[in-house]
């Protein structure tokens, strides 16, 4: 009764909201709790890696020209002098160490919009370019637009100003409006040049829309650091009235027209006896859009050597103790969620090695963490099979060494023909437990053409054996190397 006087109902709600939360209460309980949850949070190997991406890219609209006629006192038709758009930024790929994958993209990415011509024959700012970051290992599929090309790298001195990005420069070759460039006999040498990209024939335009219908692979690589390529060129600028003075000069609606009734048309005055040369002008005022591409980025690390083997076999710990990389390590299966590189440094020699994640029988299938990655070993020259020599000892679980072999190969010829066709060699992995020795000579016994190597990662053992071994195969001509075959695995 107290409480329905004091409290009356609707502000019930309000005052056990009021109450203050639980953390303010008891702070300890609250952080002890944070600090849990924060433990349990992904590690950097938690999150998957971005391999693939279909990427959108669009370069940024070209400004458009401006319609201006400066006038004095001594001339009474006046001048045109406004100047061009700018160019619209370009969309460009860069290759770089500094980034892992492709999580950190957008799916759709455009250029920077140019600015507009202004009077005194000014050009407008060019678009800002949008640089990409991608690692290095990024292979390019074509799904529409251009073929990307190559971007040199040139100290931006050199460049010409209207290439610059945000310069507003006055346009250097038509400083000086030369009296014949407005009248009747000026001759377009080159029109071509003039013409923006849009005002060209649908003929030629209807030709570059046919191709862009099929994907096609392979267009383009980035494999080194600081390379660039553009994926999407920036749309080009309007022409403003001291250039499109010119251009409809020579055209032949252009010739008919006066000198004054195109002063008219480029201030927006037109009558209808114009109306020809006017809409022309509005076409090649305004600046074109950039073109556009749909891609396809796939990663393939680039490495000397590639380790693969099934999950839990030791691969990781392998490439921690052959190189300076700290992959993470675990007691469980798929501790590897995304390849890992690492690199040998020797006085005279230097190799890298790529860790692949686990593979299971069927992973083709999309068992496991699926075949995808193999991807990543198309392009290393050496293939070391790493096999647990314990698995299946003391009656556990899992499978033999030589079936780890067969099944290991097999994964590799069903992800691509011939990718298990280069050097290889076996490494037999945990040699310090029970019953390992004997394993290693039945491993010896039915396995023919590879070297073996007995190693124990966990403690480096016959790693600088290891090392040697792979140091030859990665220093050797390719051609009459060992290579692992089905048909030299024996399996009862
Ligand atoms: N006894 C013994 N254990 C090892 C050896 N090498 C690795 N291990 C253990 O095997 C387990 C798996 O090791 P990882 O290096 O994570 O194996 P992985 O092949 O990378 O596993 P995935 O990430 O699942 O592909 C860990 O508990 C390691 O400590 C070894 O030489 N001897």
């Amino acid at each position: 009764m107290w409480l329905s006087r004091a409290f009356p109902i609707r502000y019930l709600g309000s005052y056990r909201r009021a109450q203050k939360p639980p953390w303010m209460t008891n702070p300890v309980v609250f952080y002890s709790n944070f600090s849990e949850k924060k433990e349990r949070e992904a590690p950097l190997q938690e999150t998957r890696m971005r391999d693939r991406f279909t990427l959108y890219a669009r370069g940024g609209e070209g400004g458009s020209g401006c319609s201006s006629v400066r006038r004095s006192r001594t001339d009474r038709y006046g001048k045109p002098d406004g100047g061009n758009g700018g160019r619209g930024g370009d969309v460009i790929l860069e290759c770089t160490h500094a980034v892992w994958d492709f999580s950190g993209l957008q799916p759709h990415v455009k250029g920077g919009k140019a600015g507009l011509g202004t009077s005194k024959n000014r050009i407008g700012n060019r678009g800002e370019d949008k640089i990409l970051q991608v690692p290095i290992g990024t292979v390019i599929h074509l799904q529409a637009g251009e073929i990307p090309s190559e971007v040199q790298i040139d100290s931006p001195k050199q460049l010409d100003p209207w290439d610059l990005p945000g310069t507003l420069t006055e346009d250097p070759a038509s400083e000086e409006i030369p009296e014949e460039a407005t009248q009747e006999s000026v001759q377009i040498e080159d029109e071509e040049e003039l013409v923006p990209r849009h005002a060209r024939t649908s003929k030629e335009t209807d030709s570059e829309e046919e191709e862009i219908e099929q994907v096609r692979y392979n267009v383009a690589e980035l494999t080194e650091e600081g390379q660039r390529i553009m994926i999407a060129r920036g749309g080009e600028g309007g022409l403003g009235s001291v250039s499109a003075t010119r251009y409809l000069r020579g055209t032949k609606s252009g010739k008919t027209v006066t000198r004054k009734s195109i002063l008219r048309i480029m201030e927006g005055e037109a009558d209808d006896n114009d109306e020809d040369v006017d809409e022309q002008h509005s076409s090649i005022k305004s600046g074109s859009l950039g073109s556009e591409a749909i891609l396809i980025l796939e990663l393939k690390s680039i490495a000397d050597v590639g380790l693969v083997g099934m999950p839990n076999a030791g691969k990781s710990t392998l490439l921690g103790a052959l190189s300076r990389a700290k992959p993470r390590v675990g007691h469980y299966a798929y501790t590897t969620l995304r390849p890992n590189l690492g690199n040998v440094n020797d006085e005279d020699f230097s190799m890298t090695i790529a860790d692949i994640p686990g593979l299971i029988k069927g992973a083709h299938q999309n068992r496991g963490l699926g075949h995808n990655f193999l991807r990543h070993i198309e392009r290393t020259k050496v293939l070391a099979y790493v096999v647990d020599l314990a698995s299946g000892l003391d009656g556990c679980e899992g499978v033999t060494p030589w079936e780890q072999l067969r099944d290991l190969v097999m994964e590799l010829e069903f992800h691509e023909e011939g990718l298990s066709d280069r050097s290889s060699i076996v490494v037999a992995n945990k040699i310090d437990e029970d019953g390992a020795e004997e394993r290693l000579k039945e491993l010896e016994r039915r396995v023919k053409g590879v070297r073996i190597f007995p190693v124990c990662a966990v403690l480096e053992e016959g790693v600088p054996e290891l090392k040697d071994g792979l140091k030859m195969l990665v220093n050797s001509d390719c051609e009459g190397s060992e290579r692992l075959k089905l048909e030299n695995i024996c399996v009862d």
